[in-house]
């Protein structure tokens, strides 16, 4: 275990020995992290339907698994827009890792390298892009949150360049940060340790000061957040860079095909992980509709709610190329900097390992739909879903 961050809390109590599954490690830091952080990063928005059924929804999927097929070798190796990753896990960007480990993004990223993972950066790192890059060997893309000051999102967008980012996810679900009432009741702020380390001194404007009873992340998005920016806008961007563009946050059908069509190279199926618009669909049940309105060549990622090997299987047979892990990678990184995050995602590696095996799909290219079986309760089929909306 390394030692615990300036200002983090006392455990509460011991944490438990060896954690073993995403779920242990939730409960080894919740027992580390100061009350306002762990909500911070538990939270979601409004009554949190959308966090509670992100997570649902892959337990409304039972498995098909056939016998006899040769199991003894496991591929799990594929490509992100045209890069090698060793698994088809990468890590979902989140602000402020500092929040839970003095190490931050760069702890985050080495363990991702050392498994082989993607990596994204979010614009709210609290390592730079240059030290981040520095430390990760596998593959990095850096989220954008799209500033009203455009001169910053191009600076960002030239640092990635030159630090070896490999693409830009441009988070679409966030004009505002909704409101999260675990924030607001706990008056959370970040604490002085913790900064934006990519944005200059005039971009942290509003950072430590609440003045609408707002919580002071959402003031400030709502300061420097573009709001207006538009599909139009999209245009901008790509003629700022070479750089492939994704998308983050697409939830239907018309949006995905608006983006493919407009060269848009992957789009990441999410919710923001029930932080953003509560009672939006949740992420697995909108993936279906999502790939079949675009082309093969745009990739198609998933994210909310992964916790175990089979959600990852379930969430390939669904469509996606790869999953992202969110929450998880904080829970592993308070608990114990890089390694605990690598352990994480080793574990989910492992686990995706034996659903693999178990379920006869050696090969990523063998995890197809007719492996799942949606339980009773499922309140529609996806299938005839897709086929109506796309
Ligand atoms: C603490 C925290 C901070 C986040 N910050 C960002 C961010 O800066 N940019 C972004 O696009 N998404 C952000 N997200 C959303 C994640 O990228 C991802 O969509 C979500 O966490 C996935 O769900 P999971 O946590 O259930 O795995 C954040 C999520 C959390 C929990
Ligand atoms: C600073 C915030 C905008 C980061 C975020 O996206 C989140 O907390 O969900």
């Amino acid at each position: 275990m390394t030692a615990p961050v300036a200002g983090r809390a006392e455990p509460h109590h011991a944490p438990e020995d060896s954690p073993l599954s995403p779920k242990d490690y939730a409960a080894a830091a919740s027992a580390r992290l100061d009350r306002s952080v762990w909500d911070y990063i538990a939270g979601g928005s409004g009554d949190e339907v959308t966090l509670r059924e992100d997570r649902a929804a892959y337990d409304r999927y039972r498995l098909r698994p056939r016998a006899l097929v040769d199991v003894s070798h496991l591929e799990l190796g594929t490509t992100l827009l045209g890069r090698p990753v060793s698994v088809p896990i990468g890590i979902a960007p989140m602000a402020y890792h500092r929040l839970v480990h003095a190490d931050g993004e760069i702890a985050t990223a080495r363990a991702a390298g050392a498994v082989g993972a993607l990596t994204i950066t979010s614009t709210f790192a609290s390592k730079t892009i240059e030290e981040t890059a520095r430390a990760a060997p596998g593959p990095l893309w850096l989220q954008l949150y799209v500033m009203r000051r455009r001169e910053v999102t191009e600076s960002l967008v030239r640092r990635a360049e030159a630090a070896g980012y490999r693409a830009l996810v441009i988070t679409v679900d966030t004009p505002r940060m909704a409101r999260r009432e675990r924030d607001l009741r706990n008056g959370f702020s970040l604490p002085p340790y913790v900064r934006p380390a990519n944005l200059d001194i005039s971009q942290r404007a509003g950072l430590h000061e609440g003045r609408s009873g707002n919580s002071t992340l959402a003031e400030h998005a709502a300061l420097h957040h573009d709001a207006a920016f538009t599909w139009e806008d999209l245009a901008w961007l790509r003629s700022l860079t070479g750089l492939p563009l994704v998308l983050k946050g697409v939830l239907t059908a018309q949006d995905a095909r608006r983006a493919a069509d407009l060269g848009v190279a992957g789009l990441i199926v999410s919710t923001h992980g029930g932080r953003q618009l509560d009672g939006v669909i949740p992420a697995l049940d909108a993936l279906p509709e999502v790939v079949a309105a675009v082309p093969p060549e745009c990739e198609v990622l998933v994210d909310g709610g992964i916790r175990r090997g089979t959600d990852v299987l379930k969430a390939l047979a669904l469509g996606a190329r790869a999953v992202l892990v969110g929450r998880p990678v904080l829970w592993g990184l308070a608990v114990d900097g890089a390694d605990g995050v690598e352990r994480v995602l080793a574990t989910l590696r492992a686990e995706l390992e034996e659903a693999m095996a178990l379920t006869g799909r050696p090969r990523l290219d063998t995890i197809t739909r007719d492996l799942l079986h949606p339980s009773a309760d499922l309140p529609f089929h996806p299938t005839s879903n897709d086929k109506e909306m796309a």
